[in-house]
């Protein structure tokens, strides 16, 4: 890894850590295979089917999106920085069967060989593990061709986030390893538009995706006050 790569070393190796357990529906990653449903149809539905798009799926991690998006017919590629979640990825795909491709790399020097490439880019709950959000948002920018979709998930920076995102989901319900998340990374949505725009991305539209602690189910609906999607189209 070179010095002046937009990686957070610390953040890698703490994916890298518990990649083991990507695919434990009752593990560390219970959360994502939770929301994966409702994020797919979410992109499903906003490019009137993914079956053949080519797609970049960056911060791919263990695959759990890339996967489903595979399985619905699409070409993926999946990108991430971390070696295990990318060898976990792999060896899923070999048992269910999927084919898709998974490359190590950032986006920003995937981005040196391949512009304007993909039909739809997701980055999904990886803009807040990075040192410098904007520098991913302008390779992703580069890689989508024109006319083309990108997705991306993270979290929004308000009290709500820190109480449900830090003080529920890591200290009170352990949903997720304590020491996940750092409040300071996450990104308040007019931030996010703000630097796509910047880039060449126009928004569309938006979801917010809540944990009701009662039910213990999420729902995608139009609360953006912790986890939220942004949907964008490059002009
Ligand atoms: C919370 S996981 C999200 C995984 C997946 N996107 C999902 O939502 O199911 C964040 C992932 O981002 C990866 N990551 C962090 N920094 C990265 C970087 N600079 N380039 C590529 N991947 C990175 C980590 O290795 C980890 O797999």
């Amino acid at each position: 890894m070179t010095e002046h790569q937009n990686v957070d070393p610390s953040e890698i190796a703490k994916f890298e850590s518990i990649a083991q357990r990507w695919w434990d529906l009752d593990g560390e990653f219970k959360p994502l295979h939770e929301i994966n449903p409702l994020r797919l149809d979410f992109i499903n539905n906003k490019c009137n089917g993914i079956f053949d798009k080519k797609i970049l799926d960056v911060g791919c991690g263990g695959g759990i999106l890339s996967e489903s998006m595979a399985k619905l017919g699409a070409q993926v590629t999946g990108l991430d920085m971390g070696a295990e979640p990318l060898n976990v990825a792999k060896l899923h795909s070999l048992e269910s069967g999927i084919k898709l491709d998974y490359i190590q790399s950032t986006a920003e020097e995937f981005a040196l060989q391949n512009s304007h490439t993909f039909d739809v880019v997701t980055c999904m709950e990886m803009l807040e593990h990075v040192p410098d959000p904007a520098s991913v948002i302008c390779a992703v920018s580069k890689l989508v061709k024109p006319g083309g979709k990108v997705f991306f998930s993270t979290l929004n920076k308000t009290l709500k986030s820190y109480l449900f995102a830090i003080v529920a989901a890591e200290k009170l319900l352990k949903l997720v390893p304590n020491g996940t998340h750092d409040h300071k990374k996450f990104i308040k949505p007019s931030v996010l538009i703000s630097w796509a725009e910047q880039n060449g991305l126009k928004v569309k539209s938006s979801a917010g995706l809540t944990y009701n602690p009662i039910s213990g189910q999420y729902s995608l609906n139009q609360d953006v006050s912790v986890n939220y999607i942004l949907y964008f189209e490059k002009i």
